[in-house]
């Protein structure tokens, strides 16, 4: 069922007696291991300090962190089981099902794996991947209807977390109270499911490149693996599974919109030497032709639009293996 990376990135492998002599190949193992800041959303269900104190702490770590976990959020642990058992499922097809016979019924180029762009080992990802646009799930057929109705289940209380945070963060950073709502539809948010297969060569290669999110806001839900890691302060840092919390990211359009109040911290996936591991994401992304602007004045960007966005990393992905992200946006 895992796809054949090592056949086909041969030759990255091959190049990287030359390549390892370059430090950061060197910095996969990591022994700093975080617990994100751990929010308790109940509280925003309570009274009015508790509220204040639990947004306060969720704008603290937004501003420090760019990464948190929240409990007590609003998607329930069954539906975050069953999305979990049914993910499973799918990827546990053989390959060649899976990039043969477009199994999920989805747009063209849904499932992927590795990086077909990737120029060096460090650009590679040894994970595979069906992407999402939710605008897409009701395609999914009926041989699928579990996975379906999961998905179906996970986006809308996925999408009424995320846009409950953004607007709690967005107050602070002089977006109007409708921003989300206006430009942020049923269908116009992603879902990735993510499975990295056992890696032999996790010394080498990385299950998921270090990037940045293309959202607002991030949410995912990660198995007991562990391997999620993010940049702070100079260095790598483990982010330690928690099987109550959800992780909540800050991703390059908040980065933009709150005028680098609000950071998308660069992170990645370390590949897992003995076990798979699975996780979730959901991207909250507003529609392709929504101006991002910050009220911050001045602004450190120029406004931009979120298709324009998306063609600027696609247009550099293409080129260069990686994204370059928000920074094309300067002043
Ligand atoms: O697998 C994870 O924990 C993180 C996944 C991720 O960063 C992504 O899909 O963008
Ligand atoms: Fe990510």
């Amino acid at each position: 069922m895992d796809p054949p990376f090592h056949e086909k990135y041969k030759p990255l492998f091959n190049n990287c007696v030359i390549l390892s002599k370059h430090k950061d190949d060197f910095l996969m193992n990591v022994d700093e291991e975080c617990e994100l800041p751990l929010i308790d959303l109940q509280r925003l269900t309570l009274n009015y300090s508790e509220r204040e104190q639990c947004v306060k702490e969720m704008r603290q770590a937004a501003r420090e962190w760019g990464f948190f976990q929240v409990v007590n959020h609003w998607v329930p642990q069954e539906i975050l089981k069953s999305i979990q058992l049914e993910q499973r499922k799918a990827f546990h097809h053989p390959f060649s099902k899976k990039a043969e016979e477009n199994i999920l019924n989805l747009s063209a180029n849904s499932y992927r794996w590795g990086n077909p762009r990737a120029t060096c080992l460090r650009q590679l990802s040894w994970s595979e991947a069906f992407h999402i646009p939710l605008t897409d799930s009701s395609r999914i057929g009926d041989a699928y209807k579990s996975l379906r109705a999961s998905i179906e289940a996970f986006a809308t209380t996925a999408a009424k977390l995320t846009k409950d945070m953004a607007e709690i963060l967005a107050e602070d950073v002089g977006v109007s109270s409708t921003f989300f709502q206006e430009n942020c539809l049923p269908g116009t948010s992603y879902l990735r499911m993510n499975r990295y297969p056992p890696c032999p060569f996790s010394s080498k290669v990385f299950g998921l490149m270090p990037h940045t999110d293309s959202s607002l806001l991030t949410i995912v839900n990660q198995d007991q693996i562990g391997g999620l890691q993010l940049w702070k302060n100079g260095r790598w840092i483990n982010v330690k599974p928690n099987p109550e919390a959800l992780v909540i990211n800050i991703g390059d359009l908040f980065q933009a919109l709150s005028n680098d109040v609000y950071k998308s911290i660069k992170h990645r996936v370390l590949a897992p030497q003995q076990d798979e591991r699975f996780s979730l994401a959901f991207f909250y992304c507003p529609t392709c032709d929504t101006e991002i602007e910050s009220c911050i004045k001045p602004s450190m960007y120029r406004k931009f639009t979120f298709g324009e966005f998306m063609e600027q990393v696609r247009k550099d992905t293409q080129a260069t293996g990686s994204k370059v992200g928000v920074s094309r946006f300067l002043m």
